[in-house]
């Protein structure tokens, strides 16, 4: 950033501005100009340096707590430098600042929240039932960076925190999640930071240790009923829109009764998804549509078998129902009839004596004849699955006599352990190997390490079937096509290009997911695709995207995609195959 080019912004916005200040590396010439001199050490630094410290002061933490506290400050203090550091080292620093470290954040949220962000920098937008009367004003108060009108936010992550990952309900502690998500769609999509917004609604807790515990930040009550939180939620949804008519909404960690009734309210009429139910579903698929090509088994003649039941659960059932119809030419009623879901009380069935929840009831089997399935185990054996797909948060639910039958049944059975954070996963990728000797074809919500074979040496990568390989792409799509609302189709079309997205080095290698340095690629292609769906259905308004789908040059939309990703010195780089420098 030059001397004139900082002009237009005024002495006390660029110095004490998290996004514009450039801390050490503030050149000479602007210190003078902003009457710098003196308030930092004479040495002016180069990026690269101010990079490598943060990394070094990183790694000198001794707890991933500590770590995730660490960047959480940087992120608060110095945006372009949090960015450079995470586009650098991606691999490390994902598990820090999202899953599993921000299961950690979200349990200590109240503990560590005074020494996330200096005073007056929100961490991100809290909004509580008692704010209701003032929604409109309270919104416009979240100002994390001086602003410029044309920076009104393009994307909302929010949240109740009720059902924070596998952990539960968590109250106000839930804000680590958005904020966690947006910086995905930062790093992950090349979304501008400044236009992100985190929310957390605040209707109380019924978790009793939050309730009691002295630095609880929250609400001191119990959740509000159906009768306020709709309304509630309505009135947020309506201030929202009104304020940012174009922002995209994304629904996250919300029960997951609340989470299909939001979205069947709000899919149809706001432009906005849910990340659990419709992210989830396609991450899934996507790693599903290249697990089969490695089990050799024909579409058709699998059986899959779902242990949990809830948002995540039936998303993802629905997805691959979807692929089967619109894929396989299967009926509708075949489709369904490959999915069996078990809960808590065992296989969901339309006889099982006890009232199912409204989003169970259209995969409850009804070929059971009379007979229940109470145990996983039981299941199994009757179900006979070719593909296991964890989503309970049930840790070590996949035993070892669950993995054997598996392996059993199976030439290359599919294990997805897809609980979080990792510790909630039904299994770990080391026991699913050794139990399968080698065989299953594995993906787990969270990153589990490779594994090496004791025997022969030989070191295996397991997959991530994680959303964040759909969802910041799929909203950078959203955002450059501008439809409406996002339909399935739109879904649907992520999920086909995040499986697309492997290259051939991967594929060769039996990978579900494409290595996580390549996430901005991965997120171009499903935005590319996104794009390209808005326009065949109609739906997208951007005459820009409109004009380059029409045009058919893949090349084109993906230069547009990515020229329209933010970095951290505002140039555009190039998108190949290991460039995740931002
Ligand atoms: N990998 C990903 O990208 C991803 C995405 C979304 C959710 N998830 C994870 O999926 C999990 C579930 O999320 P959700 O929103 O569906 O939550 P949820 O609480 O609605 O669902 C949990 C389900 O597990 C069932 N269950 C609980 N105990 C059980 C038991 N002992 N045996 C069998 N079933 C049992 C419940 O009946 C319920 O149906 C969480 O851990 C979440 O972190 C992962
Ligand atoms: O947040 C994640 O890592 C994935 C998912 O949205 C979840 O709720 O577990
Ligand atoms: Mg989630």
């Amino acid at each position: 950033m030059t001397v004139s080019e900082n002009t237009t912004h005024n002495i006390q916005q660029i110095s004490k501005s998290s996004y514009l200040n450039q801390s050490t590396a503030t050149p000479t010439e602007l210190r003078s100009a902003l009457h710098l001199q003196g308030l930092t050490p004479a040495k002016v630094e180069s990026f690269e340096l101010q990079k490598k410290r943060a990394l070094a002061q990183l790694r000198s933490k001794s707890s991933d707590i500590e770590k995730y506290v660490f960047l959480a400050w940087l992120r608060n203090t110095n945006v372009r430098l949090f960015y450079g550091l995470v586009g650098d080292q991606l691999e490390e620093t994902l598990p820090l600042i999202y899953t599993p470290t921000v299961g950690t954040a979200c349990q200590n949220y109240s503990s560590i929240y005074p020494f996330l962000a200096p005073p007056g920098q929100p961490d991100g937008l809290f909004l509580s039932i008692n704010d209701l009367p003032n929604l409109t004003e309270i919104i416009q108060n979240y100002k994390p960076f001086p602003q410029d009108p044309s920076l009104t936010p393009q994307i909302a992550v929010i949240t109740d925190g009720s059902r924070i990952l596998g952990l539960g309900d968590l109250g106000v502690g839930g804000m680590g999640i958005p904020v966690g998500k947006l910086q995905l769609y930062v790093a992950g999509a090349g979304i501008d930071p400044r236009r992100t917004l985190p929310i957390t609604l605040d209707l109380g807790t019924n978790n009793e240790d939050k309730l009691k515990d002295e630095f609880y930040l929250g609400l001191r009550e119990k959740r509000a009923g159906d009768d306020k939180f709709f309304p509630f939620v309505d009135a947020v949804i309506e201030a929202l829109t009104s304020l940012y008519p174009k922002l995209l909404i994304q629904f996250e960690d919300f029960s997951s009764e609340h989470a299909f009734q939001l979205l069947d309210k709000y899919q149809p009429k706001k432009f906005c998804f849910n990340d659990d139910i419709q992210g989830t579903g396609a991450v899934i698929l996507a790693g599903f549509m290249n697990a089969i090509n490695l089990a050799g088994i024909p579409a058709k003649d699998h059986k899959i078998l779902f242990f949990g039941a809830g948002s995540a659960a039936v998303g993802v059932a629905k997805q691959l129902a979807a692929y089967f119809v619109n894929d396989h030419g299967m009926t509708e009623d075949e489709a369904r009839e490959m999915v069996w879901l078990v809960d808590s009380k065992g296989l969901v069935t339309l006889d099982r004596g006890d009232k199912l929840a409204e989003h169970k009831l259209y995969f409850a089997r009804k070929d059971n004849a009379g007979s229940q399935y109470p145990s996983i185990t039981s299941v199994i054996e009757h179900v006979r699955p070719t593909a296991l797909f964890g989503l309970s948060s049930q840790s070590g639910a996949f035993s070892e006599d669950v993995l054997k039958s598996m392996a059993s049944l199976n030439q290359r059975p599919i294990v997805f352990p897809l609980s979080n954070p990792a510790y909630q996963a039904e299994c770990s990728f080391e026991q699913a190997m050794i139990h399968t000797k080698g065989k299953v074809i594995f993906a787990s919500g969270t990153a589990f390490p490779k594994y090496t074979d004791p025997n022969t040496g030989l070191i295996s990568a397991p997959g991530q079937g994680n959303n964040m390989y759909i969802f910041p792409g799929l909203g950078l799509g959203g955002i450059l096509a501008q439809p409406e609302t996002i339909s399935d189709r739109l879904i649907y079309s992520a999920a086909r290009a995040c499986a697309n997205a492997l290259t051939v080095e991967e594929r060769s290698q039996g990978l579900l997911y494409p290595v996580l340095p390549r996430i901005r690629q991965v997120s171009a292609e499903v935005a590319a695709a996104v794009v390209t769906e808005a326009v065949a259905e109609g739906s997208a308004t951007n005459e820009e995207a409109i004009k380059l789908v029409k045009s058919h040059d893949k090349a084109a939309l993906l230069n547009f995609v990515s020229s329209n990703m933010w970095t951290t010195d505002g140039v555009q780089h190039e998108i190949t195959t290991f460039a995740p420098h931002l």
